[in-house]
């Protein structure tokens, strides 16, 4: 079942309008791209699909009922800049069981060392942190993963490991991927279909 945005609009002004009447689905097991001029309002769009902000018109729906307002949310977001989305004082293992507890063997999956668990954020490097981030967002009730600039700080033998591994979840698992990206070539490779913001 799909995850929909219908005829959302959104603004930070109150006298200006970012975008309006903006229709967007993703099906599961879905890979689509979102791509379009900076300050377009992607990551807004990816923001309103997770629920972290209300459109101003418009809904958001999943199978066709708006979206959880308690628990942990089925639609997912990883942001490009991972120490932003991390508690500083807190320690990885405990930022990490913030999403869920996952095995030994699916960290190790996705390329977290048992040792960077004691440690707090500032003390990994931003692909390190990054892991963190996404295997927190992968846990057993995430239906949908919106991907904004995930990897772009990443070199590209850590970016291509990391969508290695986003990619072997979500097809197993059928998640839908919506993944906002200024790369032409990722998006490209990855989405089945790319929606352009003009
Ligand atoms: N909290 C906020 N308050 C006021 N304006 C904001 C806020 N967040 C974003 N904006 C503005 O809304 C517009 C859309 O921002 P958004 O981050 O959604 O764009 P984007 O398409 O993702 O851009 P980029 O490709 O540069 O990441 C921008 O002009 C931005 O300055």
């Amino acid at each position: 079942m799909p995850l929909e945005g219908r005829k959302l609009a959104f603004r930070y002004d109150r006298d200006r309008w970012l975008f309006r009447g903006f229709d967007i689905r993703v099906d599961e097991g879905e890979i689509v791209g979102l791509a379009g001029p900076s300050g377009w309002g992607k990551t807004t769009i990816g923001r309103l699909l997770a629920g972290y902000d209300k459109p101003g018109e418009g809904e958001v729906l999943l199978d066709g009922k708006p979206l959880p307002p308690q628990g942990c949310c089925p639609v997912q977001l990883v942001f490009q800049h991972p120490e932003k989305a991390v508690n500083p004082r807190m320690r990885m293992r405990r930022i990490l069981s913030e999403g869920w507890k996952p095995d030994p063997a699916f960290r190790a999956a996705i390329g977290i060392a048992d040792e960077w668990l004691e440690r707090f954020p500032g003390e990994l490097s931003g692909g390190e942190l990054q892991r963190f981030c996404i295997a927190r967002a992968l846990g057993p009730q995430t239906r949908y993963l919106i991907a904004d600039e995930m990897t772009t700080m990443l070199d590209a033998v850590t970016q291509a490991q990391l969508w290695r591994f986003v990619l072997d979840v979500a097809a197993e698992r059928r998640l839908g991927l919506l993944v906002v990206s200024h790369e032409r070539k990722l998006l490209e490779r990855l989405c089945s279909r790319v929606i352009e913001l003009q």
